[in-house]
């Protein structure tokens, strides 16, 4: 095994020894308070934002807190394995990186999916890339190096563009085709109604699309001669209201693993069972999308037991390592990480993100030595205990 993740927190100090003052912020609130400022009003309310009073996305954050982790004793964890088997890839680390829309904004440069990709080369870390990407899938994944990468699709309502982009993301060489179900229609956001985002934003949203045979072919004319015409195709075609009649269609898309996204009720869980998915993602979209719904941690528990073995990615308000710990214990395979990395991104691109998921990884695998499990394995829901 390479060096153990905690190993970060030496870097730093050697570091501090020789005068080095730490480039990036050891805390969510300093990751907060230097992205605002990095990205501007209207970037900022994109990401920071979510749907209605943003009770829900609060409490995503905040149900976090009411686990706590007991500490076993003459455990001797000097060694940890943090390492974890999806779907027949063995992965340095339980924790990947959300599929976050328009992520290639947040850089300096505008292209920070590929910033994003080529942090999760330098951390093995994978990216689930979004529909969205500012830059097309097949130059996002050549960053990945040999990290695993997974293409997350926002199902259109032309079936054979869904298709198009399903072929596109398995000869580029990703590893898993994510479906996100939970945002076919935009939820009610109130910071990006007030800075009118969404119109601005859709302008960076097309790559995939316009980069793609199916879609330029409904075209009277190339997106290059009239991008306007390709704007208003794809509002028509990007949000597809599935049903449970259009999984059999969705699973017949790909050989590789299906993983469905914005699963949060057991029977819907058993229905993607029996649907024949390889894995559930836990997650309410980081409260993006509905207001006023479970966190999605609350949800995670009936989620693991209705999935009943099958893989369970989960995500929404992940904010530490010690969060990424709790969400393994009560079942998690995987764990997601949303806005910080994008944070990261903005404050000082691959670095930035590079920083974040080591930042995570430290602080999971020293919590994990100090408390006595030495291995993913070790932490169960007994490990932890409800305190509030
Ligand atoms: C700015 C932004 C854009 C997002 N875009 C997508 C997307 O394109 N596809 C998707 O499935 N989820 C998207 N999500 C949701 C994330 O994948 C994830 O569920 C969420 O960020 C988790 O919440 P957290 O960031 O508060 O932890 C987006 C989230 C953010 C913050
Ligand atoms: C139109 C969807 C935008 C990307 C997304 O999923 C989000 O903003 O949460």
């Amino acid at each position: 095994m390479s060096q153990p993740f905690g190993f970060y927190q030496n870097e730093i100090y050697f570091e501090g020894l020789g005068g080095v003052v730490p480039r990036f912020p050891f805390t969510y609130e300093g990751l907060e308070s230097r992205a605002e400022a990095a990205l501007g009003p209207s970037l900022w309310s994109y990401v920071a934002g979510g749907a209605g009073d943003e009770l829900t996305q609060r409490a995503n954050a905040s149900a976090f807190e009411r686990w706590g982790l007991y500490p076993r004793i003459f455990v001797g964890a000097a060694r940890r394995d943090l390492s974890v088997e999806l779907f027949g890839m063995t992965l340095p680390s339980p924790l990947f990186m959300a599929p976050i829309g328009v992520i290639g904004l947040c850089a300096q440069d505008g292209h920070g999916d590929l910033a994003t990709a080529g942090a999760a080369a330098r951390t093995g870390v994978p990216m689930v890339a979004s529909t969205l990407t500012v830059d097309p899938l097949e130059e996002v994944a050549a960053e990945f190096g040999s990290t695993p990468g997974f293409f997350q699709l926002y199902t259109p309502t032309d079936r054979e563009l869904a298709e198009s982009l399903v072929r596109r993301a398995e000869k580029a060489g990703f590893k898993a085709i994510v479906v996100t179900l939970d945002t076919w229609v935009t939820g009610w956001r109130p910071r990006d109604l007030s800075t009118a985002n969404f119109p601005q934003l859709r302008g960076h949203c097309l790559a995939n699309y316009t980069s793609d045979p199916v879609f330029r072919a409904a075209l009277d004319r190339t997106p290059e001669e009239d991008p306007r015409a390709a704007a208003i195709r794809w509002a028509q075609v990007f949000g597809n209201p599935l049903t449970w009649d259009d999984l059999p269609w969705l699973r017949s898309l790909t050989e590789l693993p299906l993983i469905v996204k914005g699963i949060c009720h057991p029977e819907d869980v058993r229905r993607a069972k029996d649907g024949g998915v390889d894995g559930i993602y836990c997650s309410n979209h980081g409260g993006r999308q509905a207001n006023g719904g479970l966190p999605a941690l609350d949800a995670l528990p009936g989620v693991v037991e209705a999935a009943d073995g099958l893989p369970v990615l989960f995500d929404s308000g992940v904010r530490t390592g010690t969060d990424v710990v709790k969400a393994v214990a009560l079942g998690a395979t995987a764990v997601g990480v949303g806005r910080p990395y994008a944070y990261g991104l903005a404050i000082g691109g691959t670095d930035g993100v590079v920083h974040v998921l080591r930042s995570l990884l430290a602080e999971a695998d020293l919590l994990m030595a100090v408390d006595g499990y030495p291995t993913l394995a070790d932490l169960t829901p007994e490990s932890l205990r409800r305190v509030l």
